[in-house]
């Protein structure tokens, strides 16, 4: 799925360079759950953001499905994100003026999906997070939980290859957390997902097969079980 060779990257400030990641190589098979944890500022916002090609390397390359990200023009990356990369946000990021369904079906507008198409998916979707009967329920009317189902909904609706979730655990409590990652474990297993999550979360890590560590951006992987999805 992904190789990331040399990966650095540099970020200028005033007359300063910020190393936020130095030398990182990394292979995530399909269907690997991977987490990465580590210390704030260690770089692993930017790695997801590179990994998404939301970013571009300084130096180095990556590779996602054969094709490498860092030489492709701007155009083509935003449709590989389009198509095979969902992404969870901490935060949510839902828009808070669109109902769930909306919030949903918008991750299918820029690929093209006939209306009719659409509503089908974004209904299946909600359903297999359990918010089948939310669907036009305001952001501000759900739970903090059922706001990040929408998202695992907004995210997954286009069946992509690939979700990278930054915290996603970070705004809930204990239980809707637990709740949260059992649903992500579960819709893992079921579509045969590539999981790269960032994580502060001690639950998560203690259920991710793969767990690799980025402190002073130096990437190392701290366990891996070798599990794969059944
Ligand atoms: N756009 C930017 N401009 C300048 N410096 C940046 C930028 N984005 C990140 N950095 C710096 O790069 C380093 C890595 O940041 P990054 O957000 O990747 O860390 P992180 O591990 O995700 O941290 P946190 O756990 O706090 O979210 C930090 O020193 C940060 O200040």
């Amino acid at each position: 799925m992904y190789t990331l060779t040399g990966v650095t990257k540099n970020y200028r400030k005033r007359r300063e360079t910020i190393e936020a990641l130095r030398g990182v190589d990394l292979d995530i098979a399909d269907g690997e759950w991977l987490v990465v944890q580590g210390r704030t500022g260690g770089g692993k916002s930017t790695l997801l953001q590179i990994l998404g090609g939301l970013d571009r390397p300084t130096r180095g390359t990556v590779t996602f499905d054969g094709r490498d990200l860092t030489s492709l023009p701007e155009s083509t990356v935003t449709r590989v994100r389009a198509a095979s990369i969902g992404f969870m946000f901490q935060a949510f990021n839902l828009i808070p003026t669109l109902t769930a369904a909306e919030n949903v079906e918008a991750a299918l507008v820029p690929l093209g999906v006939k209306v009719e198409q659409r509503r089908a998916q974004v209904a299946g979707a909600l359903d297999s997070v359990g918010l089948g009967d939310r669907a036009r329920h305001l952001p501000s009317e759900l739970s903090g939980g059922q706001q990040q189902r929408v998202g695992i909904a907004r995210a997954l609706v286009k069946q992509p290859k690939v979700l990278l979730a930054d915290e996603p655990t970070g705004n809930l409590d204990e239980d809707t957390r637990d709740e949260i990652i059992s649903l992500l474990e579960r819709l893992w297993r079921e579509q045969h997902l590539t999981l790269v999550l960032v994580t502060h979360d001690t639950a998560i890590v203690e259920r991710a097969p793969r767990v690799a560590e980025i402190r002073n951006g130096c990437l190392s992987i701290r366990q891996d079980t070798g599990t794969q999805p059944s």
